[in-house]
Parts: structure tokens; sequence; C-alpha cells
């Protein structure tokens, strides 16, 4: 912050100096004239130390310096050795033995001129001298000057006095003297300095008091925050520390509502100088406490430097601050322009994530995008509402105090866009908004058609046409609801219907030429807008139908059947009714195609969401999939898939019931509802099979989404653990199927066994019982047969006829069915015959 690059050291030796010079009679309006504007007999030009081995240009001669220094060095042995202090004017002041070597170094502002003042006066820390005796020291160092330093005489007096005469020298105000004899005046006129002490700090600091405290006052500087205060503040404690400790300054802390209040805290405000020190003048300065006087001199040097140096600890602070702030800007546009690119998919992600219910968010900007609509966000609402009719009362009714009403044409659009898009139908809005375009041009003419028969005269102007005099019917004639009367004549012109009163003056042409031409070319355009819409609103049913006409109309040519044509008709009648176009993808395929994703997202998320296949899937690999989706409409009854067909495509339901049917058509396995994916297993050739493993059967109409397997292929090949996952998931279906049917086949062998199975209790043939009732009973043949009678109403036996058949029988169809049911019965029958005779041969 500090530049040394313009470091001025004064050195000891010349405060020391300046202690012992006799004052000048200062004249007590002289003290009050500020410093810099006094006529400075010494102007100590100061200069940096390396600046002293340059040579400087020699005024005085060489010789006369010469001697002048043997005199000083012979005056100053005399006065040592009488140990008086001398009361000439220039004498060689003894050091101040108590007092440590002090070192003033003023270090000025860049580009600061002479009229400014230094930026600020810092007195370094005491250094410590290591000779014990200053005379001495003194004595050696002119001997060594004189002797060893190879400068002039000039240069060494200089150097001994630790000053540059030469900008003294050159003071206009200051005589000159080349003259011998004058030397020991130029070394009075060196040696006269200013007299009072407060001068002598202002010279010895090459600062000026007066201008310093003027400055101040002028400094426009304002303490806005708190940590600019505290930053001025510890400046000011850190710089306090560097020049001296005994410096009084007062620093008040302003309190926190002084931030709050409207007046700006200046800097001065809460810097202050003691009371004392600032109202000191010159006259006390003589004072004999001359260290506490200089110590006051120096607060109040101080404080006027120190309110310099905050002023300019505020401006840079500002300028940091600013820089801060462009720093902001521009990362901020670089954010903006990193943003920018994620932009689209920021907003796609947005409005994804709301339209799949993972943004909570979603509503609330939603809410706010909508209230901009609302509100003109760029004019104010309130500015238009201003309450400028107020000024009725002062000024009358004057319509320029409804001027700002117009700003609110923003709201009249933005009402208008957000019908347009809440609307299902968009077209009357539309047709709405144009009418009142319409009526607002004739309302706006009618006022000035108004304005021109006020100021002619309401019908009451009379007019000569050749030779005769004629009322002025052109003009309102004053009378009924002057606006309805106005608007009706001005939309009569506009539009050119009804008979128009002809003009009878210059203003009256214009007017009507005017009206006409708005008629002809505003009206004309804005009828036209409106046939536009209302052309637009048709022209999709209009296509439809065309298009539907003429597909029934080449059924017909080509002579299908009426079912056929039937099937085509309600296939279109049915797309209309769920799409309101025949091809979808047309309205869509203009928009860029991230856009199309997420509009097909937003279709068909809940359809695909519910898809067992795609549940574990990576979402993005539903995003590359949605819009591969094409919408296929099923009619009632129609065959989406056969058994044993090549499988090319799969489905997912997004409407409708299907069926799983057998080859009959007869029997329904499944019915497959909304979200539920179908005909993967061929397209995935699960098993190694690419054949439709069922029939598929739409039960109403039905809306399926059909992915094609070179689009599926396409995808997943992106998503090798998609692929894996989607077999995986196949495969788990094609086992619980087999699984289901295999547990069907066990039934109906099951059942198969229950229908074959073969009762020993055969019913006993009508013949038989007949004849044994009529047989003696007491015959063998009458017992035999009650004995076999009676046997066939014990617990029917089952035969083991099936025992042939595996347990884990696959086929049922077996065909050998037949000849094992009838050997089967043919054994057990041999077999009840053969206990049959064992019994009786045992009876006999
Ligand atoms: N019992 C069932 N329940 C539900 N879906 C089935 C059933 N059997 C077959 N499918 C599906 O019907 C599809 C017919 O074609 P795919 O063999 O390619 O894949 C088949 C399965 O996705």
């Amino acid at each position: 912050m500090l530049n040394h690059k313009n470091c001025y050291v004064l050195q000891p030796s010349i405060i020391r100096l300046q202690r012992h010079l006799p004052r000048k009679e200062t004249s007590p309006d002289e003290s009050q004239i500020p410093f810099k504007h006094r006529s400075r007999p010494f102007t100590a030009n100061f200069r940096p130390r390396t600046a002293k081995a340059k040579k400087q240009p020699e005024i005085v001669g060489g010789e006369d310096l010469e001697k002048s220094v043997e005199t000083i060095i012979a005056r100053r042995r005399k006065t040592d050795s009488s140990t008086t202090t001398s009361s000439s004017a220039f004498s060689i002041p003894r050091p101040l033995p108590p007092s440590p070597p002090a070192r003033v170094t003023t270090i000025n502002e860049e580009g600061g001129d002479s009229s400014t003042p230094p930026f600020s006066p810092i007195l370094l820390p005491p250094t410590t001298t290591t000779t014990t005796n200053p005379e001495i020291v003194f004595e050696a160092a002119s001997r060594e000057i004189s002797q060893n330093s190879g400068l002039s005489p000039r240069e060494q007096f200089e150097v001994m006095l630790d000053i540059d005469t030469s900008g003294q020298i050159q003071n206009p105000e200051a005589p000159s003297n080349d003259t011998e004899a004058d030397v020991p005046q130029e070394e009075e006129k060196i040696v006269i300095i200013p007299e009072s002490e407060r001068e002598q700090m202002e010279v010895m600091l090459d600062i000026d008091t007066n201008a310093q405290v003027q400055s101040t006052e002028n400094i426009p500087s304002k303490i806005e925050t708190k940590e600019e205060l505290k930053v001025i503040k510890d400046s000011i404690h850190s710089a306090i520390k560097i020049i001296t400790p005994s410096a009084s300054i007062e620093i008040h802390e302003p309190s926190d509502e002084s931030f709050v209040e409207e007046e700006p805290t200046g800097i001065s405000s809460f810097l202050t100088v003691p009371s004392e020190a600032t109202s000191r003048r010159s006259s006390e300065i003589d004072s004999e406490d001359g260290r506490s006087s200089i110590q006051s001199r120096l607060s109040f040097i101080v404080q006027a430097k120190l309110h310099h140096y905050a002023n300019d600890l505020r401006r840079r602070t500002s300028q940091v601050m600013e820089e801060v702030i462009q720093m902001d800007d521009d990362a901020l546009s670089d954010d903006e322009s990193e943003a920018a690119a994620a932009g689209a998919q920021q907003d796609q992600q947005a409005s994804l994530m709301s339209l799949i219910g993972f943004d909570p968010d979603a509503d609330t900007q939603t809410e706010i995008s909508s209230r901009r609509q609302c509100f003109p966000h760029h004019i104010d609402p309130f500015t238009c509402l201003l309450p400028l009719d107020l000024f009725y009362i002062v000024a009358g009714p004057l319509a320029a105090f409804r001027i700002p009403r117009l700003l609110k044409i923003y709201a009249f659009w933005e009402f208008f866009d957000l019908l347009d898009s809440s609307f299902s139908n968009p077209y009357a809005i539309r047709i709405t908004r144009t009418f009142c375009y319409m009526i607002y041009i004739i309302h706006c003419n009618s006022c000035v058609y108004y304005m021109l028969s006020a100021w002619q005269a309401f019908g009451q102007l009379a007019y000569n046409y050749k030779g005769q005099w004629y009322l002025n019917k052109w003009v309102y004639n004053n009378q009924g609801n002057a606006y309805i009367r106005c608007f009706y004549f001005t939309a009569a012109v506009a539009t050119s219907t009804g008979n128009n009163p002809p003009p009878t003056n210059v203003i009256e042409f214009a007017y009507m030429t005017f009206s006409w031409m708005m008629g002809v070319f505003v009206f004309a355009l804005l009828l036209g807008q409106i046939r536009d819409i209302v052309y637009n609103a048709n022209k999709n049913a209009e296509e439809f139908r065309a298009t539907m006409d003429k597909a029934l109309g080449e059924c017909k040519r080509l002579e299908l059947p009426a079912h056929v044509q039937e099937k085509v008709r309600a296939w279109f009648m049915y797309t209309w009714e769920q799409q309101k176009t025949l091809d979808e993808s047309k309205l869509v395929d203009k928009l860029p195609l991230k856009l199309q994703t997420d509009l097909a997202l937003s279709v068909h998320y809940t359809t695909l969401s519910k898809v067992q296949l795609f549940q574990d899937c990576d979402r993005s690999l539903l995003r590359d999939l949605v819009l591969k989706l094409r919408p296929v409409i099923f009619l009632p009854g129609e065959m989406v898939c056969n058994k044993g067909d090549v499988g090319k495509e799969m489905y997912i339901v997004n409407q409708g019931v299907l069926e799983v049917v057998n080859d009959e058509k007869t029997k329904v396995f499944a019915t497959l509802g909304e979200g539920v994916a179908f005909g993967e297993i061929s397209l995935l050739a699960i098993g190694g099979n690419n054949r439709r493993t069922a029939n598929i059967r739409s039960k109403g109409y039905s809306t399926l989404f059909v992915l094609s397997k070179e689009d599926l292929n396409d995808v997943i090949k992106d998503y090798p653990e998609a692929q894996i996952l989607l077999k995986k998931k196949a495969k788990q279906m094609l086992k619980k199927d087999k699984s289901k049917s295999s547990k069907s086949r066990k039934d109906l062998r099951d059942d198969l066994v229950k229908i074959s199975s073969v009762s020993a209790a055969l019913p006993t043939p009508r013949m038989l019982s007949a004849v044994a009732q009529l047989l003696p009973k007491e015959s063998d043949v009458a017992k035999e047969l009650h004995f076999m009678m009676n046997k066939s109403n014990v617990k029917p036996q089952r035969l083991k006829r099936w025992s042939t058949i595996p347990d884990d029988v696959s086929d049922i169809s077996d065909t050998e069915f037949p000849k094992q049911r009838l050997s089967g019965i043919h054994k057990s029958r041999s077999f009840d015959l053969g206990d049959f005779n064992n019994r009786k041969n045992a009876e006999n």
C-alpha cells in the first residue's frame, strides 16, 4: 500500500539542530495563514539519500563553503568548551544526549505534487546509538567527509547538516549569495526555519497541516458498513502505533444505530481530535511544556494525516469491492455460460422430473412462472394505476392523466397468452383477442372523431357550397349517447358499411381517408386473421375426414368384404377419438429430439413405469426406448400375434385388455392389462426360439406400444447390464409359465386317471339278475349268481390299470392309452374269474 520509492529520510541531527535554533518572531497573523501560503524562508527540500551521491549544481563556491565548514567546526568546539548554548542565529546544536535518535521517514503519495501533502508521515522506532559520545562521532564524521568523501565543500556541508541546500538556494524568495562574505548569511538563511513548533513539525514531516485540515474538511467519505469502519479503525490504530504511542487520537466508534440512520456517517464523525489539541493556536505553542505541545501538534498532524489515510483506505476498499463485484459478475457470467450448456439438460430434467413426479419444486416453479405470466415483470403494474386522476381536481378532467394506463397493454397480452395455453380449444381465445384489437382501434378512432366534432362545433356549423348554405352533417350532432354515436360512426366508416355523411372540409376529408385506409388494410388483416383461426380450427378434422373417405373408397373399389370395410371404418373412428390426428409423431417431429423425448416420456411414462420388464432398468434406457415406441390400435377380437409366428416386435399395453388364448381361440389362459409387456420371449430368442409361444387377442379396443426387434437391440446394445437383466427377467417369466403349464399337466393327468379308472363294482346286467331270480335258490348256479351280485355292492375296488404309466409322464397324449385300457380291463376281469373258480373249488 505504501510506496517506498519516494522515501525521504530526515536524520536526527536536523531535529536536534532545530531545537537549538533561535526562533524567529512570527506575527500572530502569519500564524493563522496556512503554512503553504506563507513565505517560507526555509523549504527543506529533503531528498532521498541516494540523491546525495548525485552531483548537485554548484551555486556557492567550493572554497567558501570549505571555510564555512571549518568555521562551523571551530565555533562548535568553542561552544562545547564554554558549555554554553549559543544564542547566535546559526550554531551547531549539541546533540540531545538523553533523547534517543529518531528518524523521520516521510513517504510521499505517488504522483503527489508540492501542494499536496505527503501521504503519511511515519516515525520509525528509535534506533539505538552505538557511540556514546556524539561529539566525537560528529568530529570524526566531519573529518572523514572533508578528507575522504571527495565531495565539494558545499556537499560536505550538506551532508553534515543532512540537508540539501540547493532547493533552498533556488528558492526565489531567498536571495542568492555567491560570495564568501555571504556564506554565514547563507548558513543563516539555511537555518532559518519556521518559528513556531507547529511549523517546525510541519517541516519535519514535510507536510502542511493547515492544508491537511482543509483537505479533511472536504473528505466526502461515508462509512456504510461496519466492516469498512473496522478496516479503517484497525489501520488507524496500526498507524498510531507506528507513529507514536503518545499521539492522542480518540476514535469514537459509531453506534450500531448510526448505520441505519439515513444520514451517512462520515469518518470525521467518529475520528475526533482532543478538543485542546484543536483549540490550541500558535500562541500556545510556545508554552513551556514543549513535550506535551509537540505531542498535541503531532496529534493534530497525525489526525489530519489519518483522515487522509482513512479516506484513501475507503477509496481503496470501495475499489476492491467494485473489483470483487466485477469478479463475481464475471464468475456469474462464466457460470451462466456453463449453465447454458447444461441448460437444456437442466430444463429438460426439471420438466422431466416434474412430469414423473420426482421434482418437489415443480409445483412452485409452475406457480411462479404462471404468476410471471399474469403480471408483466418489466412494468410495475402499480405504475399503471397511479392515481393521476386526482389531478382532475386541479386541472379538470384531462385524458392525458390516464395515459399511464396504456402501460397495462402487457397485462392484456399476457392474459390472453395465459388463456391460450390454458384452454384446450384456443381458437376462440385468439378470435376474441383479434376482436379486441378491432374494438380498440375503433374506440381510438371514435375519440378522434369526437374531438374533431367538438373542435368544429357539434352539428352547428353551416358551410357554403356553390352559393348555398348547408349545415355540416359530418360532425357529431351532440345528441344521444356521445360515445355510442361516435363509435357507431367510426365503425361504419372503417368497415365502409352504412351511408356515411360526406366530409365538408379538409380535416374531415383527411379523417375519412385515414379511416377508410385503416378499414381496408388493418381490418382486412384482422379479419383475415380470424378467418385463418377458424380454418385452422377445422383443418385437422377436415384432413382426417378426407383421408378416411379416401381409404374407405379404396376398400369399396377393391370390393373387400363388408366386415373388413367395417373394421377399417372402426379403426379410423377410434383413432380420431383417441388422437385427433392420424399420425401423432408428425405433430412432434419438428421439435428438438430432447423435447420430443420429454414429451414422449410425459405421455408414456405412466405406462412404462408399470412395465415389469423395465422396472429395474437404467432410467436413461427408458429415455432411449420411449422415442422408439409406436402406438398401434387394435380392434376388438383382432389377433396381435399368433403362436408359432416369428417374433419381430414386442408390445406394451397402453390401453385396453388382451387375452392369451388357445389355438382354437376358445379358451382364455390369461388376460393382459395396462402396462404389461409381451412378445419379448421370441424377440430376445429366449431358449433359442424366435417363435411366438402364445396367441394374443385384443378383447376390446386396445392401444399398444410396439417396439421393433431392431429398435430394442439398437437401444440395449448400449446397456449391457440392461440386456442381461431383460433376458434374465424374460427367462424367469418363461420358467414361471413352464411351471404353470407343468402343473396343469399334472392336473390333467389326474383327471384322466380319474376318468379312466375302472371300478370292479360293475352294475349287474339285468339279464343276469333276472336269471338269478328265476333259478331255484338252492341251485349252485343261483348261489353263484347271488354271490356275484352281492359282491358288486361292496366298495368299488380301483384297478391298477394305469400302473404302467410312469408318474413323471410328461406327455399326456399317450397313444397307447386305449390299448392299455382294454388290456387292463381284460386283466382285471380275468383276475376276478380266477378268484371265483378258486373259491368254488374250496367250497366243493
Ligand atoms: N401365460 C401367459 N401369460 C402372459 N403372457 C404370456 C403367457 N404366455 C405367453 N405370453 C406372452 O405372449 C407372448 C407371445 O409371443 P412371445 O412368445 O414372443 O412372448 C410371449 C409372452 O410374452
